[in-house]
């Protein structure tokens, strides 16, 4: 399989040049210190000026740039600056390249592929780099702007030694890898790489396995610059081909390509420890970089030949410098003044870079028939070229020398893998149409579904307009109903109108019935005139049967006055009685109430005097009692103190006697013996001085007579010295003797408890016997407040109780002749009482029997009488009413005529007619409504007499006409 690389997308695809050539877009990116060079205490020498757009590398400035990334940029910060507006472009029918180029180990594989997370998108995951978030975008603005037919298509190759390897291709194997061939696209600028699979990508999931993969397989080592160093330049290309359809319907094919160019790392091969291998790789990079770099200089310096075919990469990266892609370069590089050098020389490379000038082609929208049509004429322009090749080498080998042979074949060769490469375009080509036809199927079925659920969508709004008719005829059919009740009720409220008009008519057609009724009481007269007479009549008739009993009515009348006479006694005396009785009721009332409520004073007194007294009495005694037995407690354990505290202070006293005589026994012993030695010490000077006089005397005598004198009476002063001397040696000793016998007698006395008077228990004796004596004396005025408290009492109780005795005698006075008069008094009334009932008893007999006879008689003459009464009646004859008079007629509401029915009046019409109706007009009408009346029966006066229940007679029509008089009244 083969493919273009870096040129146009397609060779088909028609271009379209941009107004302006633009300059490479260059972005410098600058890397946190690693731990390398924190630990080897590098300095930063990297300085990012205002406005991000230039740099100072150890104080010499750089750029200015597109954009510069300091150490906190993100890798979201440096996708949205510098590649967002790239893939819109891509889609739009660009070509674009974005490449890393920098130092080893100064993030370009960072910067392009990411950090080696697990994240499925660069929302999870922060560190994803340029290329997944490229993809993922491109996905995104595909789906965003609504567009069904494309596809996607990613290689991803690695530049190693100077070979190339397709990093997607199915072997692993690292030394079984194919390598690819390049070579020129004779048509277009650029160059073919054969081999190369292009794999069609159609989720975000594809494209980061597809990373995974080549990631996998790219050639990577530690080095002392960069635990895992690139050893190779990679390109990820993303070749994205959108389908349209024209105005006309035909089928358009716009087509772009993102490559993604990763670097392997400039480097000091020194610096890094490359030896062997991995120095024969940095020779092969940096060789590959410096073919870059000049190509660089040369495009920036005008210089008439590019050397893009020095190295494999220029030839790659040629359409991307200098030719028709939109391309951008970030640098990358270490703020660590250890890396100095090469971090100037990336600089110096990208301020070089930011020089070269582009100019960009957009790939034109082309018909697939064109596209198909070029493809078809390339393969047949190839094969008839190879055919050629073949036909010549066959002459070649024949005739000409061996080397013409070898380039023929070699040419052969070239052609036919030419071939090759247009035939998988174009296998690939439809591919992607096949793969666009599927995605057209898809939306075509979704239209047809759609479609459908139009379709559906209109016959369900079809039923629900009908129904919304149906129920717009419901709606109507019920308005013109509500009209019609309408019509009805203001027709029903015009015959209401007319009905109390026809009321009003009734009233007065009744005022005239009134009228009626009026005349028919004045005949009621004349009838009770003819009554009267007959009541006279029926007087004299009367009298005469009263002549006829006159006799028996003497004889009654005697009877009647015997008893109204012992009526009245009786009477007049049972009054007597009974308002005697009532008299001594209500006073016996009167007392019991008085007794009873003495009683129950009494009682309440006595109750209440017991309880206080109780309580009062109950209170002290207790009071009494808590304040002795707290006296009592308080002596007690006063007294038991004090007796403690007498104890211990006798037995410290005794103590300190007993420690007293100790030390003044041997002192006593001391001071006897050296009394006794003084007085014996004494007693022996004495002797000895006598005999020393003596001597001397004697010796004096002898030798000197006439001192005699003098000597005698010095003898004689020096005995009287001694003997005073003697006398007060001796009052001493014997005084001394008296102290010590008294101290004696001390210590005598303390041991016999007699010497308590000398010490301070005498204190506290005396002061115990003070608090006895208080306590006593408390407790003796306790007693006698108790024993005057207890007299008080006795003397409130026997208060209370002669108090109450008296009042219970005073009572029973009072009671006692009183409830005599009751009692005597009720024994005469039961006496009175016998006596009138006997009396009444027996002229009721009397009464009795003569009204007995006599009601006989009386009821024979009254049935006579009666009788008479009877035919009197009879023969009254009633005068008559007469029928010509004004009876009211009985009135029904007019009934309206169907075209009245259809047209109804208007409401104000109605409300407002009572008003308006004024002058002949009105007249006229109200003529009319009263010719509508129907008159069903007319009254005569006697007919209604007969036939109405409540004017049943005139004197309860009178009642009546009053009683509705009344109510009118009220109304
Ligand atoms: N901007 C950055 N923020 C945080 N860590 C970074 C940054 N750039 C690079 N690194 C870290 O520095 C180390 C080297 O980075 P990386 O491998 O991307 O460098 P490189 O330029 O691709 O090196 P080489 O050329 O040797 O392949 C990695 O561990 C990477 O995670």
């Amino acid at each position: 399989m083969d493919t273009t690389m870096f040129t146009s997308i397609m060779a088909s695809t028609k271009k379209k040049h941009s107004d302006l050539p633009t300059n490479l877009r260059v972005a410098v990116r600058i890397r946190p210190m690693n731990a390398t060079e924190k630990k080897d205490k590098c300095s930063n020498i990297v300085k990012v000026e205002k406005f991000n757009t230039s740099v100072q590398c150890k104080g010499k400035p750089f750029g200015p740039f597109f954009k510069v990334f300091d150490e906190n940029a993100t890798q979201e910060d440096v996708y949205k600056d510098v590649v967002s507006s790239q893939t819109k472009k891509v889609i739009s029918g660009f070509n674009c390249t974005v490449f890393a180029y920098g130092q080893t180990g100064t993030g370009k594989t960072f910067t392009m592929e990411g950090g080696k997370g697990d994240a499925k998108s660069s929302k999870d995951d922060t560190s994803t780099g340029i290329i997944p978030r490229a993809v993922e975008d491109i996905f995104e603005q595909l789906e965003a702007s609504g567009c069904e037919e494309y596809s996607l298509r990613v290689s991803y190759v690695e530049l190693y030694n100077e070979e190339l390897f397709d990093l997607l291709a199915a072997n692993t194997e690292a030394d079984d890898r194919e390598r690819l061939r390049i070579y020129d696209d004779p048509s277009k600028k650029g160059v073919i790489v054969s081999g190369v699979e292009e794999v069609p990508v159609r989720s975000r999931a594809d494209v980061y396995k597809l990373l995974e993969l080549g990631a996998e397989k790219r050639r990577t080592a530690a080095t002392l610059m960069n635990q895992r160093s690139s050893r190779s330049h990679s390109l990820f290309m993303v070749n994205v081909v959108v389908r349209e359809n024209s105005i006309s319907g035909e089928e358009l094919v716009k087509q772009g390509k993102l490559n993604l160019v990763d670097l392997a790392g400039s480097e000091n091969i020194g610096r890094s420890g490359a030896q062997g291998n991995r120095a024969k790789e940095a020779g092969s990079i940096n060789q590959s970089l410096l073919t870059l770099g000049r190509v660089i200089r040369s495009l920036t310096t005008n210089a008439q030949h590019i050397p893009y075919r020095e190295s494999k990469l220029t030839r790659l990266l040629q359409d991307s410098l200098g030719g028709s892609t939109i391309t951008s370069l970030i640098a990358t590089m270490s703020p660590a003044s250890d890396n100095f050098e090469e971090s100037q020389s990336t600089l110096e490379y990208a301020m070089r870079a930011a020089n070269i000038k582009n100019k960009p082609i957009c790939n034109t929208k082309v018909s697939k028939k064109t596209i198909l049509k070029e493809y078809s004429d390339e393969i047949e322009k190839l094969r008839r070229d190879l055919r050629a090749a073949r036909e010549k080498n066959g002459v070649i080998i024949s005739e000409e020398s061996h080397e013409e042979f070898q380039r023929s074949t070699a040419r052969a060769q070239e052609l036919e893998e030419q071939l090759n490469s247009v035939v998988d375009r174009l296998r690939r080509f439809t591919e992607d149409l096949m793969h666009m036809d599927e995605q057209y199927k898809h939306v075509f079925e979704r239209k047809c579904e759609l479609e459908d659920r139009l379709r559906e969508r209109y016959r369900n709004l079809a039923e629900a307009e009908k129904e919304i008719e149906d129920k717009k005829d419901e709606i109507r059919m019920y308005t013109s109903g509500l009209e019609k009740m309408y019509v009805a009720a203001c027709q029903t409220f015009g015959q209401a109108k007319q009905m109390r008009e026809s009321a009003d008519d009734m009233k007065q057609d009744l005022m005239a019935h009134w009228r009626k009724i009026d005349e028919m009481a004045a005949s009621n007269d004349k009838n009770q005139a003819m009554v009267n007479s007959f009541a006279e009549k029926m007087g004299l008739f009367v009298n005469q049967v009263s002549d006829l009993s006159a006799e028996d009515s003497k004889k009654e009348e005697e009877i009647r006055k015997t008893i109204e006479s012992d009526k009245e006694v009786s009477v007049a005396s049972t009054r007597n009685i009974k308002s005697e009785f009532q008299q001594n009721a209500s006073e016996t009332r009167e007392l019991i109430s008085y007794l009873k409520e003495s009683g129950e004073k009494i009682d309440n007194n006595f109750d209440k005097n017991i309880r206080t007294f109780a309580q009062r009495n109950d209170e002290t005694i207790k009071q009494n009692i808590e304040k002795f037995a707290k006296l009592f407690v308080t002596t007690f354990s006063d007294a038991q103190k004090t007796n403690e505290i007498l104890f211990a202070k006798l037995e410290a006293i005794k103590h300190q006697f007993e420690e007293f005589r100790k030390e003044v026994d041997p002192l006593m012993n001391e001071l006897r013996g050296s009394a006794t030695e003084n007085m014996e010490r004494r007693a022996r000077e004495r002797d000895l001085i006598r005999e020393s006089t003596n001597s001397g005397l004697h010796v004096i005598m002898d030798f000197c007579k006439k001192m005699m004198e003098q000597v005698k009476t010095t003898s004689e002063n020096l005995a009287t010295k001694i003997d005073e001397s003697q006398i007060a040696d001796q009052e001493s000793v014997e005084k001394t003797i008296s102290t010590i016998g008294t101290l004696g007698d001390v210590i005598m006395s303390l041991d016999d408890g007699v010497g308590e008077e000398t010490c301070d228990v005498c204190e506290i004796k005396e002061e115990t016997k003070i608090h006895f004596d208080t306590n006593q004396e408390s407790m003796n005025t306790t007693t006698a407040e108790f024993s005057a408290e207890i007299a008080k009492i006795s003397t409130e109780i026997q208060n209370i109780s002669s108090k109450f005795i008296e009042d219970a005698s005073e009572c029973r006075s009072s009671i006692v002749p009183q409830f005599e008069a009751i009692r005597n008094k009720n024994d005469e009334i039961a006496e009175n009482c016998d006596k009138l009932e006997n009396e009444i008893r027996r002229r009721t007999e009397n009464v009795a029997t003569i009204m007995t006879t006599k009601s006989s008689e009386f009821v024979e003459n009254i049935g006579n009488v009666i009788k008479e009464a009877n035919e009197t009646i009879a023969s009254i004859e009633y005068s008559k009413v007469d029928p010509k008079a004004r009876v009211p007629a009985r009135i029904t509401a007019p009934v309206l005529t169907e075209r009245e029915l259809c047209k109804p009046p208007q409401p104000e019409s109605v409300l407002n007619s009572g008003e308006v109706e004024t002058g002949q007009e009105d007249n006229d009408e109200i003529t009319s409504t009263k010719q509508n009346r129907r008159v069903t029966t007319f009254m005569r006066r006697d007919s209604l007499l007969d036939t109405t229940n409540i004017f049943s007679s005139p004197t309860s029509l009178l009642q009546r006409r009053a009683e509705i008089a009344e109510e009118d009244e009220e109304n």
